[in-house]
């Protein structure tokens, strides 16, 4: 397990990538998270469930950076991470989609996929403005791995549509498009099936698995369908009221009675 394992599937996963070590957040007098320690692996689709208030979102928050946890350490790589800007947590490879789409809805799908490439522009302003070479090849590389990725989410037929007038699985398609524009190394999917009918559900669990497949991306989900959890993810952490009371194999966990007391039990069976 040291430096990895091979899933049931065949798939190798690496080292660990993401190491959180005892982390406790709090909002006021709220404990959203209290003192919980799990990893993340290299190459791992790793599932992060539990009931509303959990403190599932919150923990999303703590890896992407949003939130910085009063006690606790997070390594990437094997370097502590301190608090970080915006722009240092793309430079980092993190990119996440969010529970409720937050896509620009007058623009349309190119544009808003374009978006998710803004961290990775290296050229200064200046430069940009005046329409130098280095801009002009960043800007042709930009649109080639944002041609890269339509076709990949076969989104080719709606490139230039006005994201408002998509229907509600191709919009979380194209969030997840724009997120997948950064290059992310670890991407972050908030409950990535939520409201989606089940042929939806169908098409975005294999564009997960092939995002992770074919870029090898580390992929941390929160989803609320069991069946999609159990079906993608290689390590689940179960979080109740903030605290986590289970983490292993899909299996391990469905069989964890502390899981299925709190969980599974009451609101899945
Ligand atoms: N910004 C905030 N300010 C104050 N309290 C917060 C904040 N965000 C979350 N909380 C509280 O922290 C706890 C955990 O919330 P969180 O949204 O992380 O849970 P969750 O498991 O993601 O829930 P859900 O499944 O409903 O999205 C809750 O008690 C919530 O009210």
């Amino acid at each position: 397990m040291q430096d990895g394992y091979t899933t049931p599937d065949g798939r190798q996963i690496g080292p660990v990538l993401l190491d959180l070590k005892n982390i406790t957040l709090r909002f006021g007098g709220v404990e959203a998270i209290k003192n919980i320690s799990f990893d993340i692996r290299e190459g791992e689709i790793r599932a992060i469930i539990g009931p509303n208030g959990a403190g599932k979102s919150s923990m999303l928050n703590v890896i992407s950076g949003f939130y910085v946890p009063q006690e606790g350490e997070i390594w990437f790589k094997g370097h502590r991470r301190g608090p970080m800007k915006p722009y240092e947590v793309a430079r980092l490879g993190l990119a996440r989609t969010f529970q409720n789409i937050a896509l620009f809805d007058g623009m349309s799908v190119l544009d808003n996929i374009m978006t998710g490439r803004m961290n990775m522009m290296k050229a200064s302003l200046f430069s940009q403005a005046l329409w130098w070479g280095k801009a002009e090849r960043e800007e042709t590389a930009n649109r080639e791995q944002v041609e890269k990725i339509i076709d990949f989410l076969e989104i080719q037929n709606i490139r230039k549509t006005p994201v408002g007038r998509l229907p509600y699985g191709l919009k979380k398609r194209v969030e997840l498009a724009r997120a997948l524009a950064a290059e992310p190394r670890i991407l972050l999917l908030d409950e990535p099936m939520a409201g989606m009918n089940v042929e939806e559900k169908e098409d975005m669990c294999r564009f997960i698995l092939d995002v992770n497949d074919e870029f090898g991306t580390t992929i941390a989900l929160i989803e609320h369908d069991m069946g999609v959890v159990m079906d993608l993810s290689d390590r689940v952490v179960v979080m109740d009221y903030g605290r986590k009371i289970g983490d292993g194999t899909p299996d391990e966990v469905r069989n964890n009675p502390e899981v299925i007391s709190a969980y599974l039990g009451v609101a899945h069976e």
